[in-house]
């Protein structure tokens, strides 16, 4: 029997949470075993009632919780209701170590009278004060400014079928959709049918019909969304539409990096899949940096994980053929790309990120003493905004491979002028650090001095893979691209290495005197060697010169 509901109380009110429950419920299969239930703000507890001497009660983190659902017992007979928490806290894994996610659901009898309905409606009371006081206690990273998704959050899920070993749909319908309907998140599945179908979906859709898209697949999906999303006259609002991560892929990039952000212990595959569809459900969302790149062709594309070129973007595409055995595709290539190891030549430049170390062996930093480039150690938003007119995109493409990185004091800066312009209606994103493909590099860039080249990596999230932890301290919204670089002269043994040091992210700590990290905010790569494969968030893209910006918290990620 229910003793004290204080849900009346406005004193008792506190972040939205309505005063703490008490009350006495039966085991849903035995009504001789009664329980004590106690919700707070923070925890729901259940003791069993005469309970053994030793005894103890159990607690539940409302963080854990998803949500609770009530309903009428299953026939006329059954005059009781029913309400089920689901709870997915950490527990040890079993038959190995560590701690991961597991489902566990705690349901209750409620029978306080004869009458159907009001057992009913208390059950709904109670699951409706479980699901209130867990949506404000999901787990928080300090310092991580958070907003919440809308609730009922509307949800659009893009599945890839053929990602990763072919098999995101059965991934979903038995990891996630249980998952959504407990958290009784509305979701619509979308199917990709082809190549850019999400893309020009996105471009198209109404987005005031979701509160949230979702992608389930690999980093590819994601890739096509966001520049769908950015094709949009109303980019401004469109990549503003909260953005999930359900890995279905053989990469996994940015699931692995959402969930590192979340300080958990590291996940893979399936137990990967439960930690991103956990924060789906408690619907947290932060703010997510995405590059702006562009190619020789004028083409602009959006990236929100990594551009590379040289080994890492070779092993990226040539193992795609063995996508069937999931993320060990990567070791695979790399062993295969490691007996044919190649040197690629080109120039790099790159803006140093403000707190970079002034120092860097391999680097020539040329003198910029005499330039006034302030604005380009941008540390917020280094965008402006101006309209879809600007001669930026009128200008005729005169660039090739020939082109030499120099640097040039005012390029950048006459950039700068046209920021602060804007036209409500069809603006374009400027990216202000970066001056024309085919003019130098302004003089606070500092241009590498080695041509030779066996990798070169701008990274914006910590993992490459699921197992790839390439830029450890890597944040989602750091406002930094974190730069790798090899140069040539590594021996295959040392390359292995760093390889498998970067499972644990100790690659960097190697010591090893052909590795660079910049963390930097700019780049500009020009490759000299006439083949080769660059890559934009595991994608191909055209080969020949490119230069990248960061754009800070462009767009917004569900994260935890
Ligand atoms: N139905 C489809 N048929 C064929 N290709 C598709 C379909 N849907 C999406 N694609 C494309 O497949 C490519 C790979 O997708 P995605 O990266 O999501 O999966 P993946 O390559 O298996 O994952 P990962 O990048 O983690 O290895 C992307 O270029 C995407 O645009």
């Amino acid at each position: 029997m229910e003793k004290a509901a204080s849900d009346a109380d406005p004193s008792r009110q506190r972040n939205g949470f309505v005063g703490a429950l008490y009350g006495e419920f039966t085991d849903t299969l035995d009504d001789r075993v009664r329980y004590s239930v106690s919700l707070t703000e923070s925890a729901l507890t259940i003791q069993k009632i005469s309970a053994l001497p030793g005894q103890t009660k159990v607690v539940f983190n409302l963080s854990d919780c998803v949500g609770c659902r009530a309903r009428s017992g299953p026939d006329s007979a059954d005059v009781g209701a029913y309400f089920t928490a689901y709870f997915y806290p950490f527990k040890r894994r079993w038959m190995s170590a560590g701690l991961t996610r597991q489902r566990v659901e705690q349901c209750f009898r409620v029978a306080l009278v004869q009458d159907p309905l009001v057992n009913l409606q208390e059950a709904e009371r109670w699951a409706r004060a479980i699901r209130d006081a867990s949506a404000l206690q999901a787990p928080r990273r300090d310092g991580v400014v958070y907003t919440e998704l809308q609730r009922p959050c509307r949800t659009m899920i893009l599945v890839n079928p053929h990602s990763g070993r072919g098999q995101a749909l059965q991934l979903f319908t038995g990891h996630v959709q249980g998952m959504l309907t407990e958290a009784s998140v509305p979701y619509t599945l979308v199917i990709t049918e082809h190549q850019n179908h999400a893309r020009e979906l996105v471009k198209k859709a109404d987005l005031s019909q979701w509160d949230a898209l979702v992608i389930m697949s690999g980093d590819g999906l994601l890739y096509e969304v966001i520049n769908g999303l950015m094709e949009r006259e109303d980019w401004q609002e469109a990549i503003q539409t909260p953005l999930g991560i359900l890995p279905g892929g053989s990469g996994n990039a940015l699931a692995a990096s959402v969930h590192h952000y979340s300080q958990l212990p590291p996940a893979w595959n399936e137990e990967l899949l439960l930690s991103c569809g956990f924060m789906l459900c408690k619907g947290l969302v932060c703010s997510l940096d995405l590059v702006s790149i562009h190619l020789t062709s004028r083409q602009r594309l959006f990236s929100f994980l990594s551009l590379a070129w040289g080994f890492v973007a070779d092993v990226d595409i040539e193992s795609e053929k063995y996508r069937h055995v999931g993320a060990i595709r990567f070791l695979m290539g790399t062993l295969v790309r490691l007996a044919a190891l190649r040197v690629y030549q080109g120039r790099l430049a790159y803006l140093p990120a403000k707190d970079a170390p002034k120092k860097d062996k391999a680097s020539t930093k040329v003198n910029c003493s005499n330039t006034p480039q302030q604005g380009l150690f941008c540390s917020s938003l280094s965008c402006s905004l101006v309209p879809n007119t600007s001669s930026k995109q009128s200008q005729k493409c005169t660039n090739s491979n020939s082109n030499t990185i120099t640097n040039s004091s005012n390029q950048a800066a006459s950039k700068n002028k046209s920021e602060g312009q804007s036209n409500a209606r069809t603006e374009t994103l400027v990216d202000s650090l970066l001056p024309d493909l085919d003019q130098p590099v302004p003089e606070a860039w500092t241009v590498v001095k080695e041509q030779d080249f066996v990798l070169v990596l701008a990274v914006y999230q910590s993992h490459l893979a699921e197992d790839l932890w390439a830029a450890p301290s890597a944040m989602v919204n750091d406002g930094l691209i974190h730069l790798i670089y090899v140069t040539a002269g590594i021996s295959r043994p040392a390359l292995l290495r760093l390889f498998l040091a970067m499972e644990k992210g100790a690659h960097l700590e190697c010591g090893c005197p052909h590795l660079v990290y910049q963390k930097v905010r700019a780049l500009r790569l020009e490759p000299i060697s006439a083949e080769g494969v660059i890559t934009v968030d595991g994608e191909t893209v055209e080969y020949g010169p490119v230069q990248a910006q960061i754009q800070p918290g462009l767009a917004r990620l569900i994260s935890g």
